[in-house]
């Protein structure tokens, strides 16, 4: 997405959840920062592939690990931040963790020592994340969902998921598979970590969130010539 269109969605997300674009750009400039002194990588440096297969942490997760499991080496694994256990679980290690460093932690850096390359989202709220997990990581990409900076890109994208698939096109995917990317109103343990049970009604904010999920992947299916799949 051109930043120009982005913006216009931005603009309507800060207004809608009251983020204070300052303090979005406060994490952007700590992340710009940090990678300066721990080389940054850059597009070039993620794997490319036409085909993507982008993991959210919908309630379809566990039944959609196991397609993901006899499918993946059709193209490249992404993981949306929490969805990276149910991956690990399988034993599948994605090539790239999509996140703002609030899914299970552990798991995340675990991936990383592994291989998986993480493309860390800077944001208004999780700059005491940055500060704790950035030096626990490395291969890390940085993305902001404001002005772009040296080492911070802005291809588009809000939650992990949706910024995924964002990221995916980039790294020129023609064809995008989407497993548990339910969106809906239910939430899961690898969604939040500290959940008791395994899915439950997501509260007003993640449902909006998802919201703008769907809409951006929507956006994506009418305006840019990807195929996009959807597991059952
Ligand atoms: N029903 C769902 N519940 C949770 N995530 C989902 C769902 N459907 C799709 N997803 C995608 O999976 C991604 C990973 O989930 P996770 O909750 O870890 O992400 P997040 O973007 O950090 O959200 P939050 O800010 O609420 O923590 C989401 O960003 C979202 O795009
Ligand atoms: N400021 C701010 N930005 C975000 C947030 C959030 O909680 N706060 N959550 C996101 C992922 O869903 C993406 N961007
Ligand atoms: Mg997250």
């Amino acid at each position: 997405m051109k930043i120009k269109t982005w913006m216009k969605w931005y603009r309507k997300i800060l207004k809608d959840f009251g983020f204070k674009q300052e303090e979005d750009e406060k994490s952007a400039k700590y992340l710009n920062k940090f990678l300066e002194k721990h080389c940054a990588l850059n597009l070039d440096d993620l794997p490319h592939s036409n085909t993507a297969i982008v993991c959210g942490a919908g309630p379809s997760i566990e039944k959609h690990v196991k397609i993901v499991k006899k499918i993946k080496s059709k193209g490249i694994v992404i993981a949306a931040d929490g969805a990276t256990t149910a991956l690990l679980n399988e034993e599948i290690i994605p090539d790239i963790i999509v996140t703002d460093l609030d899914g299970y932690m552990p798991d995340i850096i675990k991936a990383n020592k592994l291989g998986s390359v993480v493309v860390v989202h800077s944001h208004g709220d999780n700059l005491k994340k940055l500060k704790k997990y950035l030096p626990k990581l490395k291969n890390i990409m940085g993305t902001t969902q404001s002005k772009p900076l040296k080492n911070v890109y802005n291809f588009g994208g809000f939650t992990d998921g949706d910024r995924a698939v964002f990221l995916a096109i980039k790294l020129g995917a023609k064809k995008i598979i989407l497993a548990g990317m339910d969106f809906g109103e239910k939430i899961t343990k690898y969604s939040r970590p500290k959940l008791s049970r395994d899915v439950e009604e997501a509260d007003e904010i993640k449902k909006l969130k998802l919201k703008y999920a769907e809409k951006l992947i929507e956006w994506i299916v009418d305006n840019k010539n990807v195929e996009i799949k959807k597991l059952r």
